[in-house]
């Protein structure tokens, strides 16, 4: 059977895990959670790092783990990305991945050139791992773990020690392994930015149990779910470029419900692209106005929900086929009489594009 069945019961003093999912064989799967919800720990019940007893893992019709089964971790197809970077000090990056390669036997689902290019790294290969920038070192992890050939790439926080603009640098590589290759990650993530950039699916875990899991753009439009607290609420929505002012150099997206204009960022007609618009850039209004907001729907209120400041509410508007989140004052939600089947204008200030959709 495709896909992944990972079933896992812990019970440590202070801790349990209780895990039932089954994920996608393709695509990036997101673990989110708070600090401590047990997400490094499901990852290394994957790997065969911990041992769950009872525990059952089934990758793509290949049982890991059952009663009476277990394939320890070094003859499991796995390639894992820590926080920090873990390179042998002692060898070069070529050295690095050989090592990586050796791993892989027979079975070479990603060659050596394919991981070097994908992560951009033909420049750095005779350099030892203390020549490299924290970012170029988390690169030559990437594309080590990658050159095991694995059937599952577990990832924990591979941005986290890097800064914004490193991560910024790397972002790019990660989309490229998404659509370039059929390799199901597991993805832990504190971060909506990356979540929203990345992941096809999403699994919340809180206090050791899934609290949600399921495809991105329906987990997002949630409004009962932890991450969309914050100033990073907002939708995910698959969009394809429809046409290119190249005077005001704006490109405009059309999506299942509507279109809008963005900033033009050297993109082509027919483009698939990934529109994030965050929940504090959207606004409601009865009259579609005149303001400077030039990206205007119509749209129709789906559900309203609380949000974490008592003065501020979440809601959830149609448009069309697709879902658009908009974080208004409650003062302004009753004045507009913001109620589930409202029709309304929903006036988008700000949307950013992340490539491919
Ligand atoms: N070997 C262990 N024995 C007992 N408890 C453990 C062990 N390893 C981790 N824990 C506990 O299990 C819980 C889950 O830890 P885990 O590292 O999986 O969380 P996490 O969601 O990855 O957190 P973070 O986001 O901070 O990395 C924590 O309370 C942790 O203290």
């Amino acid at each position: 059977m495709a896909g992944i069945q990972a079933r896992f019961r812990l019970d440590w003093s202070g801790f349990s895990l209780d895990v039932d999912l089954t994920l996608p064989s393709r695509g990036v799967t997101a673990l989110f959670g708070h600090s401590g919800s047990g997400k490094t720990t499901l990852l290394r019940c994957m790997a065969g790092l911990e041992r769950a007893p009872h525990g059952r893992l089934v990758v793509d019709g290949v049982v890991w783990q059952d009663v009476g089964r277990w394939v320890p971790t070094h003859q499991r197809p796995i390639g894992y990305v820590f926080q920090e970077a873990s390179l042998f000090p002692h060898l070069t990056v070529l050295g690095n991945l050989r090592y990586g390669m050796r791993r892989a036997g027979q079975a070479q689902r990603v060659s050596l050139d394919q991981a070097i290019e994908l992560l951009g790294i033909g420049h750095l290969l005779d350099r030892k791992p203390d020549r490299l920038s924290g970012g170029e070192r988390q690169r030559v992890s990437i594309a080590r773990a990658l050159a095991v050939s694995p059937r599952l790439l577990l990832m924990d926080e591979p941005l986290s020690a890097l800064d914004v603009k490193r991560k910024q640098e790397i972002l790019p590589y990660l989309e490229r392994l998404h659509d370039e290759l059929d390799i199901p990650v597991l993805y832990v993530s504190h971060s909506p930015d990356e979540v929203a950039r990345l992941a096809d699916h999403l699994v919340v875990l809180e206090d050791g149990r899934v609290l949600a899991a399921g495809p991105l753009g329906g987990m997002l439009a949630r409004l009962d779910l932890p991450f969309r607290l914050g100033e990073e609420a907002g939708a995910v929505l698959d969009a394809t470029v429809g046409a290119v002012d190249t005077e005001w150099h704006l490109v405009r997206v059309d999506f299942d419900g509507g279109s809008l204009w963005a900033r033009d960022c050297g993109l082509t007609v027919g483009h698939r692209v990934r529109v994030r618009i965050l929940a504090r850039d959207v606004s409601l209004a009865t009259e579609p106005g005149t303001s400077s907001i030039q990206n205007i729907l119509r749209g129709v209120v789906d559900a309203v929900g609380d949000d974490e400041h008592p003065g501020l509410t979440l809601v959830r508007v149609r448009v069309g086929q697709s879902v658009l989140l908009s974080r208004l004052t409650r003062r302004a939600a009753a004045s507009l009489a913001v109620a589930e089947g409202r029709e309304l204008w929903v006036q988008v200030k700000s949307v950013a594009l992340m490539e491919p959709g």
